[in-house]
């Protein structure tokens, strides 16, 4: 899929580039005055000449919605369908779609559409984003003046329509009130099918009855019926709104009523989080930061960890945790490494999974792709390598790979911990996951912080450093007090790099204590 990572998304501009260069040759040889289709080319020409720097472009997920839209709908009935359905020119079909596969272009999907959305409405949920300013591409207060970016009167009737579809009627009208301010004055008149007036109503005003509103929505029910006056839903519904309302006034007007007024289909309560999860959201809203009293013993440093050659420059150390250990290494990789090593993931990403070894599945708890990059197969990582055993102390020995990560439209992965319930059957002899040390390849402007509920933490994204924590305690019983998360990215594009040491061939590098850690912190389990 496209839209579960910004990298996918930025080959859209390949896949439309071709559609464009094939549509205007079929143009201009069949010679039709097909008006529709050359402004819609046109416009998506001016778009791609407009849009300037594609990380930055894709970067707001705004942008990168609108794109996914135009692939999987605005292509389609504007342009393949008319050309298709309605003249005999099987050559140009099979044209553009053997030049799609010869170019390994894939079209989005309805997946994605859909993908898109939902990491749209996850962005607002956990930044608390108002409607009418993320439907103008602005991400933060800041941005007041800078942004104004057209999303389209039908885009927004789609984000809301799907939304009100997963039972979000609160956002999702928000999203159709849009779509209806903006149908007069929609710029993308040229988008087939129209969106009408109609339409918009048509989901609005049960979304409205949802939401506990009957006179609203009765008021949009009766403005469906007079633009058709024999639309049947309307007739049905209208019936149904006026004898809501008409119990309503009757129960209201009546005294002995109100003395015991009547159980109103509550709305339904909302599903209490779990405390990891409220505390992750308030983490990466920045409601819930370290105390003074938390920070009170931590320290910044330039260490040389004990290796002769790292003296002449040493690494940057800022402690974030003393307990559990938590720390945050900087300059670690220099901007061309960084680089070097998102240059081999693009293309290379597929859908990240979760769950243990031979049973994991794809899920909207973690919207990313990944690659694995094994030091055999890349030599030029060598120094990478050398550079973790410094920092950590620890061997690579029983290491993986390295997990290069790239989040999608607002891409997160919820509150996990990262060893294994069975480290046996996962990992065998190597034993548990005994430290992340997790590189940042690039800084994300906004979002995508490395949120730690249970420690109050959020560690922002910079390019070129290390995160560096222990998920086992000295004895190797599981810390549960690691928990954490990568919170939603909301602009830009978030590239990860992690690597997991493993318990075997550390013994005398991390040795045990001499009582056990087994009783430590174990009510954070299900937390
Ligand atoms: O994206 C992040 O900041 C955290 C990633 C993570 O926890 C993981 O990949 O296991
Ligand atoms: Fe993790």
């Amino acid at each position: 899929d496209y839209y579960s990572a910004i990298s996918e998304v930025e080959r859209l501009l390949d896949v439309e580039a071709f559609l464009v260069e094939r549509f205007e040759d079929y143009l201009e040889k069949a010679q039709q005055q097909q008006e529709n289709i050359e402004r819609f080319l046109q416009h998506v020409e001016q778009l791609h000449s407009r849009h300037g720097d594609i990380e930055a472009f894709f970067g707001n997920p705004i942008n990168a919605f609108t794109t996914i839209r135009r692939l999987v709908h605005d292509w389609k009935h504007s342009v393949f369908e008319p050309v298709f359905d309605t003249s005999n020119l099987d050559n140009y079909k099979t044209s553009v779609s053997a030049g799609l596969k010869k170019a390994e272009i894939q079209e989005p999907t309805k997946e994605d559409l859909l993908g898109a959305t939902r990491g749209l409405w996850r962005l607002q949920e956990m930044y608390k984003l108002p409607t009418k300013q993320l439907a103008t591409g602005i991400l933060a207060p800041e941005e007041q003046r800078q942004m104004n970016l057209s999303i389209s009167a039908s885009d927004c009737y789609e984000i809301g329509r799907h939304l009100c579809q997963m039972k979000e009627y609160s956002y999702g009208s928000e999203w159709l009130l849009e779509a209806r301010t903006r149908l007069p004055r929609d710029p993308s008149g040229y988008v087939l099918p129209k969106i009408t007036k109609v339409q918009i109503l048509e989901q609005l005003s049960p979304a409205f009855s949802q939401l506990g509103n009957k006179k609203l929505a009765h008021k949009l029910n009766n403005e469906i019926l007079d633009a058709e006056p024999g639309h049947e839903e309307a007739v049905k519904n209208k019936i149904v709104y006026e004898a809501l309302l008409a119990r309503e006034r009757s129960i209201s007007s009546s005294p002995r009523m109100k003395l015991d007024p009547p159980q109103e289909a509550a709305p339904e309560p909302e599903p209490e989080l779990k405390e990891s999860q409220e505390l992750y959201q308030r983490v990466c809203r920045g409601e819930l930061r370290q105390s003074p009293k938390e920070q009170r013993y931590l320290r910044c440093w330039l260490s040389h960890q004990d290796v002769p050659y790292q003296r002449l420059s040493p690494f940057k150390v800022e402690q974030l945790s003393g307990d559990p250990y938590v720390a945050y290494f900087h300059d670690v990789l220099s901007d061309k490494e960084s680089e070097q090593i998102i240059e081999h993931g693009k293309g290379q990403v597929t859908r990240s999974e979760i769950g243990q070894t031979g049973n994991s599945t794809v899920s909207e708890i973690r919207t990313s792709q990944n690659t694995w990059l094994w030091y055999e197969n890349n030599p030029w990582l060598a120094d990478i390598k050398q550079r973790l055993e410094d920092i950590t102390g620890l061997s690579t020995d029983t290491a993986e790979p390295l997990q290069l990560v790239n989040y999608g439209i607002g891409g997160q992965y919820e509150p996990h911990f990262d060893f294994m319930d069975d480290a046996e059957k996962n990992f065998g002899w190597k034993g548990n996951r005994l430290l992340t040390a997790l590189f940042y390849l690039n800084d994300v402007p906004l979002g995508g912080a490395t949120a730690f509920p249970f420690l109050h933490l959020a560690v922002p994204p910079v390019k070129g450093s290390l995160l560096v924590w222990y998920n086992l305690h000295r004895s190797l019983h599981k810390d549960f007090r690691t928990k954490h998360a990568g919170c939603p990215v909301l602009k830009g594009s978030k590239w990860i790099c992690n690597e997991w040491f493993h318990e075997a061939a550390q013994e005398f590098r991390r040795p045990c204590a001499l009582t056990s850690d087994a009783e430590k912190f174990l009510e954070l389990e299900n937390k």
